[in-house]
């Protein structure tokens, strides 16, 4: 089964220790918010997770092999909806998304199939043509679901997906990594949104960068 598990995760930024001795796990079938104030450090957990950064002490694996391979690039099992979206704004909404099986080497016209069925899922069917450049913030921020949705990873990492959406929209969109997670997926969810986090199965608190043990559940 999938796990996704964080021992011991310590991060540093020159002097200052941003993530302090953190343990968790993301489980498939999992839904699993990560909360906490501004400036906690759950990008930096996510980011971390995800592979992007390497921890300076203790390791976060994927089915007992480390998230980071030491370049920078997140596992092709992985997904990531970045908190600043990650876009090729001179790209097209549908192109965005269709690039993410194509770099997996998947064949340009199933890629294309596949990604209109995603962007029909975060309800933005219509704007497959549309530059990236082109939409509200919004709607960006669903384009960068749908590429996460797209690829149907072991491990969804999304990193405040929902924060520019309204009520319908975020509902729909934590519907779908809701479904992620039933295909076996492990999600875990970077939020500041209580509702968010009341629909996840499980919640992870960060303060200061150290968890709160009192508000895991
Ligand atoms: N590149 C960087 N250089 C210096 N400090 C950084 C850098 N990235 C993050 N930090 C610091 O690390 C801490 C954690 O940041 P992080 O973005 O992980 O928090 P967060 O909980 O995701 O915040 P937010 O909810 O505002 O997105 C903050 O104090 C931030 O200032």
């Amino acid at each position: 089964m999938t796990k996704l598990v964080a021992e011991g995760v310590v991060s540093r930024i020159g002097d200052r220790q941003i993530l302090t001795d953190v343990s968790l796990y993301a489980g498939a079938g999992e839904l699993v918010a990560l909360t906490g104030p501004s400036g906690s450090g759950k990008t930096t957990m996510i980011n971390l997770a995800g592979g992007l950064l390497p921890p300076d002490e203790g390791m976060a694996t994927l089915d007992g092999e480390p998230t980071w391979l030491g370049t920078g690039d997140p596992r092709p099992d992985v997904a990531l909806i970045l908190q600043s979206y990650g876009l090729v704004s001179i790209l097209t909404a549908a192109e965005n998304v269709s690039i993410a099986l194509r770099a997996r080497g998947v064949r340009p016209r199933e890629a294309d199939a596949a990604a209109a069925a995603a962007l029909d899922r975060v309800g933005i069917t219509d704007l497959g043509e549309r530059l990236v450049q082109e939409l509200s913030g919004g709607q960006a921020q669903r384009v960068a679901c749908a590429r996460a949705l797209v690829v149907d990873c072991t491990l969804l990492l999304a990193d405040e997906p929902t924060s520019e959406l309204d009520e319908y929209n975020r509902d729909r969109v934590i519907g779908e990594l809701r479904h992620e997670a039933e295909r076996g997926a492990a999600v875990m969810i970077a939020t500041h949104d209580v509702e968010v986090a009341a629909q996840c199965d499980r919640e992870y608190r960060l303060d200061d960068g150290a968890l709160v043990p009192s508000l895991v559940r």
